[in-house]
């Protein structure tokens, strides 16, 4: 009796073996050269947090400039010393019409979705105009950002939109379905008064924040490699309030002790016109 049961559990092991590892292999990437090895959470910056803050605050700054019209009332909830600050700021000229115009007047490029250069990837993000030079913050990846602990199932399933931080924070950048209304639902629950602490324009054809368009970035491959490459960046409790209504991420807990996480995308060399932005999906850290 016990050989049998040996003996069927051995067999069940086998079968098991061999419907599993087949599975598990596609899922680890032993291609060197289409993973990305962090060798350790500290050293994934490409570009230093500051550096990443500047280049966001003058993109933001320019947006808020270019849309002054529609910002009175934004402006009139500031403080006087930081509403004097924006007296300063000229509207848009009239050749900046969109916010794509205003990104590439304020960096050098602009990004926006298009149908994919990859055989059957669907869309996936270009360098429409101008040049994004190697460090540079070239895309945000916008979402719903969930801790390890906070209930992410029901938008998970057949959501490849999920992106998972170094330290397990999720962001979901899901722009359809269950995920487009938990976003929905959690931007408008922060908002004070005017003021808008988080962009839910990314769900909509009218984004006002052109680099809020990273979860379409595609995966490289031999053939192509990444140009782009994501960093974490936690935004600071100094950072301006007027100016959070362009932040791409909301937090799922309202009750969030933590500084907001944010995900961007950072060039790894000199990006041209028309090229498609291309990160690695693997990650492996020691
Ligand atoms: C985060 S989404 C990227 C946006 C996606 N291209 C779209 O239009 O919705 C990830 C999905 O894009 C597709 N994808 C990404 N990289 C690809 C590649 N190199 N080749 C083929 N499909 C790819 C896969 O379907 C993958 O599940």
């Amino acid at each position: 009796m016990p050989g049998r049961l040996l003996r069927g559990l051995r067999q069940w092991w086998r079968s098991y073996r061999y419907r599993f590892v087949p599975w598990i292999a596609l899922n680890i990437n032993h291609n060197p050269r289409t993973r990305r090895d962090v060798p350790g959470k500290r050293e994934d910056k490409v570009l230093a947090d500051a550096e990443v803050l500047a280049a966001l605050l003058r993109v933001f700054r320019a947006l808020l400039a270019h849309d002054l019209p529609r910002q009175r009332e934004v402006l009139a909830a500031l403080p006087e010393p930081v509403r004097s600050a924006y007296r300063h700021l000229l509207p848009a000229p009239p050749h900046a019409r969109s916010p794509e115009d205003v990104l590439l007047q304020t960096l050098g490029f602009s990004v926006a979705r298009a149908a994919s250069s990859l055989v059957s990837a669907g869309r996936g993000v270009f360098v429409t105009r101008g040049l994004a030079p190697r460090g540079a913050v070239v895309s945000m990846y916008p979402g719903t950002v969930y801790q390890k602990y906070e209930p992410v199932f029901f938008q998970s399933i057949g959501n490849p939109f999920i992106f998972r931080c170094l330290d397990g924070v999720l962001i979901d950048g899901n722009d359809k379905g269950i995920s487009k209304v938990v976003y929905r639902s959690c931007s408008g629950r922060d908002r004070l008064g005017p003021l808008r602490m988080s962009d839910s324009t990314w769900l909509t054809s009218e984004i006002q924040n052109p680099l809020a368009v990273g979860q379409y970035v595609n995966n490289c491959s031999n053939d192509r490699p990444a140009n782009v490459c994501y960093q974490e960046f936690d935004v600071p409790p100094s950072f301006p309030v007027e100016l959070k209504q362009y932040l791409p991420n909301t937090t799922y807990s309202c009750a969030q002790q933590r500084p907001l996480r944010c995900v961007v995308l950072i060039a790894l060399r000199d990006v041209s016109q028309g090229e498609e932005l291309l990160s690695n999906y693997y990650t492996i850290v020691r």
